[in-house]
């Protein structure tokens, strides 16, 4: 089945929509739009697929009633027009779903609630539970309450990372643009990208800055392609209802790895920064770059960081180099206890529990060429 066909017949897609396509210029909801939008999302859920809307628009549609005329650069003013503008939106979501008699669920994450493995499965759990009840949920960054050390800032990713929570089958991602193009549309000369198979694609394709009210530009959307591990398709609002139809509108981003499989390592490699830090042996490098081996406590000489078991560690060499990243089966601070021992020694002297990796193979992705 082609990726085209594949979005046509998906059980589960992740729609996500950028400010610029849901707000004014003058900073409030654009209410004609947003009816659009959801004419299309409710269509295609009465087609059979059940839809997770990923919303940006917050801050976008705060700045008039907070007689704001750009989108501010400090962090307070942002938090404190997504505040405003988020109850706006979702207000709106809910009236005008509410014509499809479709009840909508409001989901707001944070960077650390896809981070932590606790947070992701109650995240995970959330919105499955909401998706079995019948509920379209609209997820957003929770702004008010993220800092910029933590912050996602755009939703590209965060799209592409609800799509690994929900098991989407597509992911969607609707922007002013109709599709990528080589360089910014808005500069003469720009061509129009239909595929993109493989990193080799991007090669000299300028991924420039964004819109007047987005944040990221086409940056963040070639990642989120990257960390999705299922076809994305790159589009307009206006082009939505062909986009999850599955026609060739936009630009279809081809998954390149073995997907599945893969999103797990993908969130690992993108969406998580190391907790902490362990250091290897070289035997230990060896085991885990080359011969994909889970982590034992025998190849550890050292931990840095406070992470509790379930963290996401940098795993390093000697020389502090980062060689892979990994879910840790240990707080850090029971690890100097267990380093250098074997795990059989473990099993006997501290109990059957001890008897299990540091970081099992499956939890653990290499970030370094092998
Ligand atoms: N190579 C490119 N192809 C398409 N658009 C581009 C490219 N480089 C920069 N852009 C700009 O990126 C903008 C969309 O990004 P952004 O404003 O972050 O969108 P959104 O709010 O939908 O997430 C477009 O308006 C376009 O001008
Ligand atoms: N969470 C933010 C999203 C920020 C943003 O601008 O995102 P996008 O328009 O998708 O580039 C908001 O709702 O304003």
């Amino acid at each position: 089945m082609t990726e085209r066909a594949e979005i046509a017949k998906a059980r589960r897609i992740v729609v996500k929509a950028g400010s610029s396509s849901l707000t004014t210029p003058q900073g409030t909801i654009d209410a004609a739009r947003i009816d659009a939008l959801v004419d299309v999302l409710a269509a295609r859920r009465d087609a059979g697929a059940e839809i997770v809307f990923v919303s940006s628009g917050a801050i976008a549609a705060g700045l008039g009633p907070l007689g704001l005329t750009r989108r501010p650069s400090d962090l307070a003013t942002q938090q404190a027009a997504a505040s405003v503008g988020q109850g706006a939106l979702f207000a709106r979501y809910t009236s005008s779903f509410a014509r499809y008699g479709v009840t909508v669920g409001q989901v707001l994450l944070t960077a650390d609630d896809m981070m932590r493995r606790s947070h992701h499965r109650n995240a995970q759990r959330t919105l499955a539970q909401l998706l079995a009840l019948g509920v379209l949920p609209i997820v957003n960054e929770n702004d008010t309450v993220a800092t910029d050390e933590i912050r996602f800032g755009d939703n590209d990713r965060l799209a592409a990372l609800v799509a690994h929570l929900t098991r989407a089958d597509a992911l969607v991602l609707l922007s002013d643009v109709d599709a990528l193009y080589t360089g910014d549309p808005r500069q003469p000369g720009a061509r129009r990208i239909t595929d993109v198979r493989s990193p080799a694609d991007l090669d000299g394709v300028e991924l420039g800055g964004s819109g007047r009210v987005g944040t990221g530009g086409m940056v963040t959307k070639v990642e989120a392609a990257r960390i999705a591990g299922i076809p994305v398709v790159l589009t307009n609002a206006a082009s939505a209802a062909r986009a999850v139809a599955g026609d060739r509108v936009g630009t279809l981003f081809h998954p390149v790895d073995d997907r599945r499989r893969a999103t797990r390592h993908l969130w690992l490699a993108h969406a998580t920064t190391g907790q902490g830090r362990i250091v290897l042996d070289p035997g230990a490098v060896d085991a885990v770059v080359r011969r994909g081996k889970s982590l034992l406590p025998a190849g550890v000489t050292g931990v840095e960081g406070d992470f509790a078991a379930g963290d996401p560690v940098d795993l390093c060499g000697a020389d502090g180099r980062v060689v892979a990243r990994g879910l840790a089966n240990y707080d850090a601070s029971e690890i100097p206890e267990l380093m250098g021992r074997s795990t059989r020694w473990l099993a006997r002297e501290l109990g059957a529990e001890y008897e299990r990796e540091i970081i099992h193979r499956d939890h653990l992705v290499v970030l370094t060429d092998r």
